[in-house]
């Protein structure tokens, strides 16, 4: 057990309901793991620019980015200690002032359909409301003749423009809305047919990189295998040259020491998936490598086209 901290230690998070959960539950754990009452963690909620504008796509203002921004400038400036993030909404590539201490036991890494029951059973040209390049390549690669409407905001606010017509389906991660409680809102969709994001259901923190003491304090409430995962599918988002335009699937078991990855990427409009699985031992960067090479070399120039590997 560590001592008391003199002062709270300042936790960073974005203001969105789900952030705010996210958050409490790293406080809770760290708390725990420690033997601290709660005061000792104090949450600072930042606004981040990716939730001010919320009229266009996050591809077409400046990506994945706007989530993290404001808080990598208040954890360089030392304003905060560490960062809660979702990681499915941690770019690629990170200030190399920071690192990803510690990721929590991942959550369900499912997404729901809600508003209907099935794709299968969706109106012929249905409107399905979703801002993310993967879902909406994954339904017109299904269903070409549903129309894809774009959908931003917060759960409840995507959940509001269901509810108002706007759409007749949309998809969220269930792991987002088991923490909102809203865990039985629509019907999750099978991991054969259907890959989330990279990322998806972990909670990844941050700290900056020189700063040993916090790294060694949020070491306690690191989950090994959920590490391992969001590692190794970040370096497969890394080396296709991934980004908030491109539609990537994946996911990921362990099977006994080893990694196994099931990986998907579409062209936006669908018409082109390849999917490609590989096994390989935890920690080895080569293996994420080899998968995405394999993915590229099945795509045709038009899915090539989508990826800027390094
Ligand atoms: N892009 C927003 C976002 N970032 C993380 C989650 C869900 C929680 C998670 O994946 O951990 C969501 C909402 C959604 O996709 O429905």
């Amino acid at each position: 057990m560590i001592d008391v901290p003199d002062r709270p230690i300042r936790l960073g998070t974005r203001r969105s309901p789900l952030a705010m959960a996210q958050a409490e539950e790293a406080r809770e754990r760290l708390c725990k793991a420690h033997g601290w009452p709660l005061e000792a963690v104090k949450i600072v909620p930042v606004t981040a620019s990716g939730d001010k504008i919320q009229d266009r796509p996050l591809a077409d203002i400046g990506g994945k980015a706007l989530w993290t921004k404001e808080l990598d400038q208040w954890l360089i400036a030392g304003e905060i200690d560490f960062a809660v993030h979702s990681a499915k909404d941690v770019e690629t590539w990170r200030p190399l002032e920071m690192t990803i201490a510690a990721v929590l036991e991942r959550e369900d890494v499912r997404d729901v359909l809600v508003g209907v029951a099935s794709l299968s059973a969706l109106a012929p040209g249905a409107r399905i409301g979703t801002s993310a390049p993967r879902r909406a390549a994954q339904v017109l690669h299904l269903r070409p003749d549903c129309e894809v409407v774009s959908f931003r905001g917060n759960v409840a606010t995507r959940l509001g423009k269901l509810a108002s017509g706007e759409a007749d389906a949309t998809l969220l991660a269930l792991a987002g809305l088991n923490r909102l409680g809203q865990g039985h809102v629509g019907t999750p969709l099978s991991l054969e047919g259907w890959l989330p994001a990279p990322g998806q259901g972990a909670i990844a923190i941050e700290c900056r990189a020189a700063d040993a003491a916090t790294a060694a304090l949020l070491a306690a409430i690191d989950h090994a295998p959920s590490h391992a995962a969001l590692m190794a599918e970040r370096d497969l988002l890394a080396a296709l040259g991934g980004n908030c335009h491109s539609a990537i699937g994946v996911h990921t078991r362990a099977e006994g020491a080893d990694l196994r990855l099931c990986a998907a990427i579409y062209t936006l409009d669908g018409t082109e998936k390849v999917e490609r699985e590989a096994r390989f031992s935890a920690g080895d960067r080569d293996g994420p490598r080899r998968l995405a090479a394999a993915l590229l070399a099945g795509a045709s120039p038009a899915l090539s086209a989508c990826f800027d590997p390094p």
